[in-house]
């Protein structure tokens, strides 16, 4: 059982204890700080492949005790990678209503007020997520900072079940719909580095892409991510809110990130 948390005894600051990779190279997530990019003409456009999944197509809900996520047919990948990368899975990573503020990577200091991550297999290699979470190429992960703004209709097709699995180990069956109406528009404009799941086992195994525009919802759309959901079980005596499920950046001394972009 991963016996590990984002608070006390078993949070980010003892997961090398039990996960040596944790404190290992190649850590996630980093501040994009201006000393460490340097603009790549070579990176072209994401190109997203099945990302439009209708009806009758469903996918599953879960909330697994760390994040709530979705699991995803493998008819969806990226096809712009040196490999093709399968989806997997995506789930989020929030803050709480007293500091709303919980995405894991970072532009300049500036922390938004979540993240969304849309997690690929390199499937040109290996059979399965779980063959490819341990190797170098194995993972791409799409992060899309979240701000707030205005009412998000598509965000809320993943937002509107979250009382269907406030518990961990809940999990409900949801309709198909477009996966690409949670991404921004501008599929070209990212940064992009090596580096690690941001959860334990730490695995350094993650090409990551950070697209550079943030997505909005709603105050109120956000305050239901912070307080909807529970890492603990139904029937627990000590009910655990699922809050602040975001790692601190780590040291990113001699690592450089590409973006895609100029200023
Ligand atoms: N931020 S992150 O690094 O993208 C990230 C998470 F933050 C996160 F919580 C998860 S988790 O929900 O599975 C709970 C912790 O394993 C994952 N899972 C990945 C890696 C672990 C094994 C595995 C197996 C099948 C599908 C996905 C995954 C994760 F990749
Ligand atoms: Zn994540």
């Amino acid at each position: 059982a991963s016996k590990w948390s984002y608070v006390g005894p078993d949070g980010e600051e003892n997961w090398p204890k039990k996960y040596p990779f944790c404190g290992g190279v190649f850590q996630s997530p980093i501040d994009f700080h201006n000393d460490v990019l340097q603009y790549d003409s070579t990176l072209t456009p994401i190109d997203l492949v099945g990302y439009n999944v209708s009806f009758p197509e469903h996918f599953t809900i879960s909330n697994n005790g760390h994040s709530v996520k979705m699991h995803l047919p493998s008819s969806m990948h990226i096809r712009s990678l040196p490999f093709r990368y399968t989806a997997s899975q995506l789930h989020l990573h929030w803050g709480n209503r007293n500091k709303p503020m919980g995405s894991e990577h970072r532009i300049g200091g500036r922390q938004f007020a979540a993240e969304l991550h849309i997690v690929h297999y390199n499937s040109d290699k290996y059979p399965d997520m779980a063959t490819a979470v341990d190797k170098a190429d194995g993972l791409a992960v799409l992060a899309i900072f979240i701000d707030i703004g205005n009412f998000n209709p598509s965000f809320e097709k993943i937002f509107c079940h979250f009382n269907a699995v406030k518990f961990k180990d809940q999990k409900i069956q949801v309709p198909g719909f477009n996966v690409q109406e949670l991404l921004p528009t501008q599929l070209d404009e990212y940064f992009r580095y090596e580096g690690s799941l941001t959860t334990p086992p730490c695995f350094p195994s993650v090409l990551w892409t950070v697209f550079r525009n943030p997505v909005k919802v709603s105050q109120e759309q956000l305050l239901a991510l912070q307080t909807a959901l529970y890492c603990s079980q139904e029937n627990d005596s000590a009910p655990l809110e699922m809050t602040d499920n975001y790692r601190h950046v780590q040291e990113f001394d001699e690592r450089r990130v590409s973006v895609s972009f100029r200023e």
